[in-house]
């Protein structure tokens, strides 16, 4: 199965998952010089319910926090997207120290994590539905940046010690993930794919350009989480990040100036 080794990580998903040399494929490299405003662009619009939260579990290749999507009571709207789009999960991923972790850079910068949040276009009937339509998913990306201890985090990562290995789970609930966001929503947003396989091409990609604050000892708790399942031996989950991949093109666009 895929994952990120040397024998099953980023550069071997091609073998199984073609797409991964597709046209819009994430994350990318952002230049913010090479980004063009968009003054037609609108504010983001979320509106997240806490009683939705479901569950966090260890999924093998990050840990993700879960929520009911049978309502539209946590959505996004407006922003570069039209209709409504629902939260479903929201996950991270982060490197094996400091100097690396996110998905997407910032002219070559790279941050210790990166949120993301998942949302899926209620035009279709399901999360699997429109994960292969490309207008089906828009994920919200937040950079980590190491500094204040982030107390909405420490929430999450308070739930850490049940699900320290591959598998486990265990119910999270009454928690707001517009806590986790930055203060100013600025955005730079283009099209592309998921960054983990299927790598499906169905993705609104959201950046924010304001990071959220982390700190050393936060980012070593995300670290003492397992790839491995219970019973295996143990393999610290690091570095579960895909690096930039070829814009191919892509027109990328700012909320902002
Ligand atoms: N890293 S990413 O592009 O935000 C991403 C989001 C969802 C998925 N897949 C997913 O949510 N599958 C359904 C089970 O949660 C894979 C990658
Ligand atoms: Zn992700």
């Amino acid at each position: 199965a895929w994952g990120y080794a040397a024998n099953n990580g980023p550069d071997k998903w091609v073998s199984n998952f073609p797409i991964a040399d597709g046209p819009r494929q994430s994350p990318i490299d952002i230049l913010p010089g090479g980004a063009s405003y968009d003054s037609g662009l609108k504010p983001l619009r979320l509106k997240y319910d806490p009683s939705n939260c479901l569950e966090i579990l260890n999924n093998g290749h990050s840990f993700q926090v879960t929520f009911a999507d049978d309502s539209d009571s946590s959505t996004l709207k407006e922003g570069p997207i039209s209709g409504v789009y629902r939260l479903k999960q929201f996950h991270f991923h982060w490197g094996a120290s400091d100097d690396k972790g996110s998905e997407h850079t910032v002219a070559g910068t790279k941050y210790p994590a990166e949120l993301h949040l998942v949302h899926w276009n209620t035009k279709y009937p399901s999360f699997g539905e429109a994960a292969s339509k490309p207008d089906g998913l828009a994920v919200v990306g937040v950079f980590l940046k190491i500094g204040d201890a982030n107390p909405s985090l420490q929430k999450v990562l308070d739930a850490f010690n049940d699900i320290r290995a591959k598998g486990k789970q265990t119910s999270f609930a009454d928690f707001d993930p517009s806590t986790l966001l930055p203060g100013c929503l600025d955005y730079w947003t283009y099209d592309g794919s998921l960054t983990t396989p299927p790598l499906l091409e169905s993705v609104t990609w959201i950046v924010c350009k304001q990071p959220i604050s982390v700190s050393c000892q936060q980012m070593a708790k995300f670290r003492s989480l397992l790839f491995s399942a219970e019973g295996e031996p143990e393999c610290c989950m690091v570095d579960n990040y895909r690096p930039p991949q070829p814009l191919k093109g892509r027109p990328v666009r700012a909320s902002f100036q």
